[in-house]
C-alpha cells in the first residue's frame, strides 16, 4: 500500500465512546483507546493530520455557563476554542504516549484554529447543527420553553441545534502546512475550528455557531493537497435505508451517486448527510482523490480497501 497524505477526521465515539459519561476521565481514556488506531496509520507510514468533532464537548461547556449564577455566560466561539483547547490537550497526549510506547520519534500538536465563515451565509438563519447531550421528547419541550431549538438528532434522541455555517478558509493554514510537510502531526480545525468573520478593517471576529467538522476536514484536505480523507464515526460503512428492514452497506460511491441518495433522502442532516457532502466536496476538488467512511475500529482495514464505503 503507498504511502499517503490523509486527513482524519474523528467522530463523537473516538472521544466520548459512552453519552452517558462524559467526564475528563473518561474522554482522555477513550482519546488512549482512539490514538491506537491512529498510531497504526502512522506506522503504516502515512502522513496523517487530525481533525475532530466538538458537539457534545461544546454544547456542555455552553449550557454550563448559561445555568452558572456565579459567572457570566461564555460566547460560542469561547466556548469552541476552549473545546478544541481541552479536546486537543486530550488527544495530543494520548497520541504522544502511544508514539513513545512503540518508539517512534514523531512530534505531535495541537492547534487552536480559526476558520473563515461568510456572515451571510445562509446556516445563520437555519439552525443544522446539534451539539451538546441528548434528551427526552419531554426534556426537549421544556428546553424548547426556554428558547432553544431542539431537534432529533437521527433516532438516538433530542438534541439542542444551532447555525453551521460552511468553512471557506483557515486562518493558520500556512503554520498547519509547514508543520505538516516538516513531518509533525498536526491536530487542528478541532470542532470543525472555531467560527470568525474576516471584517471590512481585516479584523477577526468569532461568531455564534458550531462548524461542521466533516466540512472542515475536507478543507484541511484541500490546504495540504491531501490524498484521502478518511470519516470516522460510528458505523462501518454508509447504509441506504438505514436503521429499516431493506438497510444495505455501500462499498463504493461515485459523486453523481452521491448526489441521487441524497436527493432521495437516505442522510440523515446533521449525522450522515454532512460527512456525505465534505466527503463528495474533497473528492471533487482533484482527481485520484478518495474519501473513505468507516469505524474507528476498521480504519486499517478500511485504507487497504477491505471495508467501509470509499467514494471516488
Ligand atoms: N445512511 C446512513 N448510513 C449510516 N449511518 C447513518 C446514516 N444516516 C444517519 N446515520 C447515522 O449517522 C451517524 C454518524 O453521524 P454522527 O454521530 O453525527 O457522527 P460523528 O461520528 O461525527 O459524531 C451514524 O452513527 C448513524 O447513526
Ligand atoms: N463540530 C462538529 O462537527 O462536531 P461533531 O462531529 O462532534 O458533531
Amino acid at each position: 500500500m503507498s504511502k499517503k497524505r490523509i486527513v482524519v477526521a474523528l467522530g463523537g465515539n473516538a472521544l466520548q465512546e459512552n453519552p452517558k459519561d462524559i467526564s475528563a476521565e473518561a474522554q482522555l481514556a477513550t482519546a488512549k483507546e482512539t490514538s491506537k488506531s491512529i498510531v497504526d496509520l502512522i506506522e503504516e507510514g502515512h502522513e496523517i493530520t487530525i481533525v475532530h468533532g466538538n458537539g457534545p464537548q461544546v454544547g456542555q461547556l455552553i449550557s454550563v455557563y448559561e445555568q452558572s449564577k456565579e459567572v457570566p455566560t461564555m460566547p460560542f466561539p469561547e466556548c469552541g476554542a476552549m473545546s478544541q483547547g481541552y479536546i486537543g490537550y486530550h488527544l495530543q497526549q494520548a497520541i504522544g504516549e502511544e508514539l513513545n510506547k512503540r518508539n517512534m520519534k514523531k512530534q505531535v500538536i495541537s492547534i487552536i484554529t480559526q476558520v473563515v465563515v461568510d456572515k451571510d451565509d445562509i446556516g445563520f438563519k437555519n439552525p443544522t447543527k446539534p451539539v451538546g447531550s441528548f434528551f427526552t421528547e419531554e426534556e426537549a419541550r421544556i428546553l424548547e420553553e426556554k428558547g432553544y431549538v431542539m431537534k432529533e438528532d437521527a433516532g438516538r434522541g433530542y438534541r439542542r441545534v444551532v447555525p453551521s455555517p460552511e468553512p471557506i478558509d483557515i486562518v493558520e493554514s500556512d503554520i498547519i502546512k509547514n508543520l505538516v510537510d516538516s513531518g509533525i502531526i498536526v491536530i487542528t480545525a478541532g470542532g470543525g475550528g472555531v467560527p470568525v468573520v474576516l471584517k471590512e478593517d481585516r479584523s477577526l471576529e468569532g461568531v455564534a455557531a458550531v462548524i461542521d467538522k466533516d466540512l472542515a476536514g475536507a478543507l484541511v484536505g484541500e490546504i495540504l493537497d491531501a490524498d484521502m480523507l478518511i470519516i470516522l464515526t460510528a458505523v462501518e460503512k454508509i447504509y441506504l435505508d438505514f436503521n429499516k428492514p431493506s438497510e444495505r452497506g455501500l462499498d463504493k460511491l461515485s459523486i453523481a451517486e452521491v448526489e441521487k441518495y441524497i436527493e432521495e433522502g437516505h442522510f440523515a442532516p446533521g449525522s450522515m448527510l454532512p460527512k456525505v457532502k465534505a466527503a463528495a466536496k474533497f473528492v471533487s476538488g482533484k482527481k485520484g482523490r478518495i474519501a473513505l467512511i468507516t469505524s474507528l475500529e476498521k480504519a486499517k482495514d478500511g485504507i487497504e480497501g477491505k471495508t467501509g464505503t470509499i467514494i471516488e
